[in-house]
C-alpha cells in the first residue's frame, strides 16, 4: 500500500514561494493501477519525483506498506520508474540495453537466472521478436516497452510511469495501457502512470485528478462523470479551469470517504471476480513447495500475468511468505558490466571511431613531419677570441638556437596534440549520458563503479594515443631521455582527459561541457609561456593550471645536456624539475578524478 498525507512541495521563485505541490493526499492498494491526469503543469511529475524520492516533500509524509519513507526509503530494486525520456543506448540491441539493466540492478544466482530475468521482461512486454534489433531503429511504442523491460528486470512493486503513452498512435497508446494494466495484475504490484490522454481511462483501478498541484479528484473511472458533473471525459478539464486548486481539494475532502468506499467495493468485487489477484492471500501449497506458480493460472488472469512474475522470485518469497527483493549487484559486477558495454558503445559508433582513428595517426604524422628540424648536431663554442673562430661560433649559435627552438615546439607540439585527444577523450563523457546515468543511479547504481569504468576505460584510450605517439614520433626523431618523455606524454593527455571528465561531470549539459573543455585546450598552448612568456604577476597565478607547461617543461629537463642548453637558451620562460613537473600533472590528474567523483555523485534530476 501507498499512502500520501498532505504532501506538500514548495519552491522559491523571483515572486515568493510556489506550491507546486499543496496538500495531496491518497491511497493505493496493491494490485492497483492508478492513472494521474490534469492540464499540463498541474504538477503531475513533480509528484512522481516526489514519490519516487527524487524531491524531498516540504511537508507532508509518503507510506510505504505502513513504512514512513522520510526513515526508510525504498530499496533501489522495490521501485522501478519509466521517465519521459530514453534510458536506452541506441548502439546497443534491446536484448543488450535489457540486459546491462538487470545486470546493474539485480545480484543473480546464476547466469540462467540472469537469462530467465531477461527472457520473462522481454516476453511480458512483447520484445522477444525483436531482442536482437538496435534501438536506433526501434519505433517510439518499442521505445516504451524497451523502458519497461528495463524496469521490470528487477520485479519492483511499485512501478511509475511519466507519460509513457504521449506522442504514441492510439494503437500503441492502447497496448502500452493494456501491457501496465496486466503489469499491475501480479505481484500486487501497484503501478503509477502518469498520462495526458483521457483516453483508455476505463482500463485503470481509480483516476487522480490534479489540478494548480492539488488534488481534485481520486476515484473509480466509473464515477469520475458524476464527481465533475460532465458528461463526457473531455470537459473534466474545461471544468477544473471554473476553480483555483484549493478550492477542488476542499470539495474533494469533503466527498473522498464516500468516493474511496465505492473504490473499495470495486476492489472487492474485482478479486472475487478473479481479475484481480487477491494480494494479501498467502503464498499458495504450490508456491510453499517452491514452484513457480503462474500467476495467471490461480487468478484467471492469463498468459501476461504469469509472465510479468518472474519465477524466481515466486520461490524465494515462498520460503519467508513475504516479498522477496532482488539484492543490488556488488561494485566488481556493475564495474566490469558498465566497462563493457562502454567498450560495445565504443566500438558501434562509428563517427567517434572514425575521429579517433583520425586523431591517433593523423596527430603523430602531423608531429613528424616537424623532426627534421630538431634533428640539428647542438655544437659547443670555442673559448678563442679571433674572428675566424667567432664568425663560426655566431653560426654554430645561430644553428644552436635554431635547432633549440625547433625540439621546445615539437615537443609543445605534441603536449598541445595529446591535451586535443584527452578533451576529445572525455568532454561528453559524463554530460552526455547524465539522464541515463542518473537513471541507472536511481536504479541502484553505484557512482564508485560508473567512476571506475569511465577512469579505466579513459586510461586504455589515453595510454595508447600517448604511447602511439611516443613511438611514431621516436621513429623519425632521436630525442635524449626517452622514457621520461614518454611518461610526460602520457600525463599531458592524461590530466587533460581526466580533467575534462570532471568538467563533464560538473557540468549542466553536454554541450557546456564541450565548450569549457575545448576553450581549456585553447588556452594551453598561449598561457604555456613555450610561445611568448606571460608577464610574472600572471604566470605565477596561471601556470599550476596550464598541464601543458608541465609536460613541456619536464620533457625538455629530461633532454641530453647539450640539447637542453640549447633549448633553454631560446626560453624567455623558465623551466621546473621533472619532479615538480611530475607532481603538478598528477595533481592535476587528481583533482580531476575528485571533480568527477563529486559531479557523479549529486544528484541532477531537474537537467
Ligand atoms: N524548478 C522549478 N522552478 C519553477 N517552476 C517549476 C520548477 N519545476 C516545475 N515547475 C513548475 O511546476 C509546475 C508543475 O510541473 P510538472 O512538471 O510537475 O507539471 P506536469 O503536470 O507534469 O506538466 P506536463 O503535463 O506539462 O508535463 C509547472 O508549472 C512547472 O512550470
Amino acid at each position: 500500500m501507498l499512502q500520501a498525507d498532505g504532501i506538500t512541495y514548495e519552491i522559491e521563485t523571483q515572486d515568493g514561494p510556489l506550491k507546486l505541490l499543496d496538500n495531496v493526499s491518497f491511497n493505493v492498494p496493491k494490485g492497483h493501477f492508478m492513472a494521474v491526469v490534469g492540464p499540463s503543469g498541474c504538477g503531475k511529475t513533480t509528484l512522481l519525483k516526489a514519490i519516487a524520492g527524487m524531491i524531498a516533500e516540504t511537508d507532508g509524509r509518503f507510506f510505504w506498506n505502513g513504512h514512513d519513507l522520510a526513515e526508510e526509503d525504498f530499496e533501489p530494486t522495490e521501485i522501478g520508474f519509466v521517465p519521459q525520456f530514453s534510458i536506452a543506448y541506441d548502439q546497443l540491441s534491446v536484448d543488450e540495453n535489457v540486459e546491462s539493466a538487470a545486470k546493474l540492478r539485480c545480484k543473480f544466482e546464476s547466469l540462467d537466472d540472469l537469462d530467465d530475468s531477461i527472457d520473462n521482461a522481454l516476453e511480458v512486454t512483447g520484445m522477444e521478436g525483436i531482442a536482437d534489433r538496435d534501438v536506433k531503429i526501434l519505433s517510439g511504442g518499442q521505445k516504451r516497452r524497451l523502458a519497461l523491460a528495463m524496469e521490470l528486470v528487477s520485479n519492483p512493486r511499485l512501478l511509475i510511469c511519466d507519460e509513457v503513452t504521449s506522442g504514441l498512435d492510439p494503437r500503441s497508446e492502447h497496448d502500452i495501457v493494456n501491457l501496465l494494466h496486466e503489469v499491475s495484475r501480479s505481484d500486487g504490484r501497484i503501478v503509477i502512470s502518469v498520462t495526458h490522454s483521457l483516453a483508455h481511462l476505463d482500463r485503470y483501478d481509480s483516476i487522480l485528478v490534479m489540478h494548480q498541484g492539488c488534488v481534485a479528484y481520486h476515484g473509480s473511472p466509473k464515477t469520475i462523470l458524476h464527481y465533475f458533473g460532465v458528461s463526457a471525459l473531455e470537459e473534466i478539464y474545461p471544468k477544473l479551469q471554473d476553480r483555483n486548486g484549493v478550492s477542488w481539494c476542499r470539495s474533494w475532502a469533503k466527498h473522498r470517504e464516500s468516493y474511496y468506499a465505492r473504490l473499495e467495493k470495486e476492489r472487492e468485487q474485482k478479486m472475487l471476480s478473479g481479475e484481480l489477484p487477491d494480494p494479501n492471500a498467502g503464498p499458495t501449497d504450490e508456491q510453499k513447495e517452491g514452484t513457480s506458480t503462474p500467476a495467471g493460472e490461480a487468478d484467471g488472469e492469463g498468459i501476461s500475468s504469469e509472465r510479468a512474475s518472474s519465477g524466481k522470485e515466486t520461490a524465494a518469497a515462498s520460503e519467508t511468505g513475504e516479498e522477496a527483493i532482488p539484492e543490488v549487484p556488488g561494485f566488481f559486477t556493475q564495474f566490469f558490466c558498465l566497462l563493457g558495454r562502454r567498450w560495445r558503445i565504443f566500438f558501434r559508433d562509428r563517427s567517434q571511431l572514425v575521429l579517433q582513428l583520425v586523431m591517433v595517426l593523423l596527430f603523430p604524422i602531423l608531429v613528424a613531419m616537424f623532426t627534421d628540424k630538431g634533428t640539428g648536431q647542438i655544437v659547443g663554442l670555442s673559448a678563442t677570441q679571433d674572428v675566424q673562430t667567432l664568425q663560426k661560433d655566431i653560426e654554430a649559435q645561430q644553428l644552436n638556437m635554431k635547432t633549440g627552438s625547433a625540439v621546445s615546439g615539437i615537443i609543445m607540439f605534441e603536449v598541445i596534440l595529446l591535451g586535443l585527444m584527452g578533451s576529445n577523450n572525455a568532454a561528453r563523457e559524463v554530460a552526455g549520458e547524465r539522464a541515463i546515468m542518473e537513471k541507472e543511479k536511481y536504479a541502484g547504481m553505484r557512482p564508485s563503479s560508473y567512476l571506475a569504468s569511465k577512469l579505466a576505460y579513459l586510461s586504455v584510450l589515453v595510454l595508447v594515443q600517448s604511447v602511439w605517439m611516443f613511438a611514431f614520433v621516436d621513429f623519425f626523431w632521436d630525442r635524449g631521455g626517452s622514457l621520461t618523455h614518454l611518461f610526460f606524454l602520457i600525463l599531458a593527455n592524461a590530466a587533460m582527459t581526466f580533467v575534462c571528465l570532471g568538467i563533464s561531470s560538473l557540468a549542466k549539459s553536454a554541450d557546456q561541457a564541450s565548450l569549457l573543455s575545448i576553450y581549456l585546450v585553447g588556452f594551453q598552448l598561449p598561457l604555456s609561456g613555450a610561445v611568448l612568456a606571460l608577464p610574472e604577476q600572471v604566470e605565477s597565478f596561471i601556470r599550476p593550471f596550464i598541464s601543458a607547461y608541465w609536460s613541456w617543461s619536464g620533457s625538455i629537463s629530461a633532454l641530453k645536456p647539450d640539447v637542453y642548453n640549447a633549448v633553454k637558451n631560446v626560453l624567455d620562460t623558465g623551466l621546473t624539475p621533472a619532479l615538480i613537473c611530475y607532481i603538478v600533472l598528477g595533481a592535476h590528474v587528481a583533482c580531476g578524478i575528485a571533480a568527477s567523483y563529486i559531479g557523479i555523485r549529486r544528484s541532477s534530476w531537474e537537467l
